[in-house]
């Protein structure tokens, strides 16, 4: 089949195009706002799209008549969102309704990546039929992306994901276990919260569902996490004794201390019986994810 992939140049992008290339067993378009900024040379054709631009999208859909699309692009700063709404929304939402239409002229399957953040993280983990209630800018955007996912006429699925690590090319931003690891090797102060609770999603095993949902065409809503209910502490406790580094300049803090412009849902977590009973989708452990990681930090 022929998949189309957006934002190709970010964290969840780059593991797709990998994993795509490497099993080399589809057509893979993958597309990015700007330059290719991708690590690997062949596999797939690259084109520029900027998700933004409605004729961009009907253009770069016509052209390659996709089987498949997924939309990995997003405002993925949730403090950005908080503070920049009107971009937010641009990109998180009326970009989503622009592959609706070209994904209802071209007959293809739209497969949209959301999140934990739909919910307001009072009583996680949550399963897909759980009721959403964004406590942000961000958890707001992307729940009306779903909202137009689910009253369109096309075939669709949404992935809802949590807390996504590892490692990539020119990343644009972060993760929990990198900037854990580099603030406590550098002797950097940190405060790490112990009052919000995740599934901790290792960057491979969300490609690895997203492409099942993909290849079986599977409609509806999957999550599509790691399986570990972790607290942000717990995750940069056990990073430190992985790498064995000194936690001294680490410390435990909490919501009412740590804060950022965007409240963060405090217990979310996903419960994954339906993806892995219908998909056959089986995640890394938290520990089996930083292995992953640091073997590739080895390259
Ligand atoms: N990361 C996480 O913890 C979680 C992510 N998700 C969802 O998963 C998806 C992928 O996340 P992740 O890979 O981490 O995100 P990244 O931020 O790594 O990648 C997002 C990509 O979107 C690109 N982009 C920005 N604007 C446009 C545009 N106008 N047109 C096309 N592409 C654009 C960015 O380009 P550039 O590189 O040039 O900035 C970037 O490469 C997102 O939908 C996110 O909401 C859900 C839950 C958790
Ligand atoms: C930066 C930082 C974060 N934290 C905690 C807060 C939070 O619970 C966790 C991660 O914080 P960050 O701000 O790095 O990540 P955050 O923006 O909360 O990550 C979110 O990204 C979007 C895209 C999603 O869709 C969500 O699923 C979630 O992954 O770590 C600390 O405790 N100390 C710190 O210094």
């Amino acid at each position: 089949m022929r998949i189309l992939i957006t934002g190709s140049n970010g964290l969840l992008g780059q593991k797709l195009v990998q994993l795509i290339t490497e099993q080399s067993r589809h057509e893979l378009i993958a597309t990015a706002r700007g330059e290719n900024r991708l690590p690997y040379e062949k596999g797939y054709e690259f084109e520029s799209l900027d998700i933004t631009n409605q004729q961009e999208v009907m253009d770069v859909v016509g052209k390659h008549k996709p089987d498949v699309i997924i939309n990995t692009a997003a405002m993925t700063n949730v403090d950005q969102c908080e503070t920049e709404q009107e971009d937010c929304w641009k990109l998180n939402v009326t970009a989503v309704d622009n592959l609706i239409e070209a994904s209802k002229k071209q007959n293809a399957f739209l497969l949209q990546l959301s999140t934990d953040f739909i919910f307001d993280g009072e009583d996680g983990p949550y399963n897909e039929e759980a009721e959403a209630n964004p406590v942000s800018y961000y958890g707001e955007s992307k729940l009306a992306a779903e909202k137009l996912i689910i009253q369109s006429k096309i075939d669709w699925a949404i992935a809802r994901t949590v807390l996504v690590y590892g490692i990539a090319h020119d990343m644009s931003r972060s993760n929990i276990i990198l900037w854990v690891k580099k603030s406590l090797e550098e002797g950097k102060e940190i405060q790490v919260v112990d009052d919000q609770w995740r599934t901790p999603t290792l960057a491979e095993d969300l490609a690895k569902g997203c492409l099942l949902i993909a290849e079986k065409k599977a409609k509806g809503i999957f999550n599509i996490s790691g399986d570990d209910l972790l607290t942000p502490y717990e995750m940069a406790i056990k990073t430190a004794e992985f790498f064995n580094l000194p936690q001294t300049t680490m410390t435990k803090s909490d919501s009412t201390k740590f804060k950022q412009t965007a409240k963060r849902p405090p217990k979310t977590g996903f419960i994954l019986d339906k993806a892995k009973r219908e998909l056959g989708y089986t995640p890394h452990s938290f520990e089996e994810g930083i292995k992953v990681l640091a073997e590739q930090m080895k390259k």
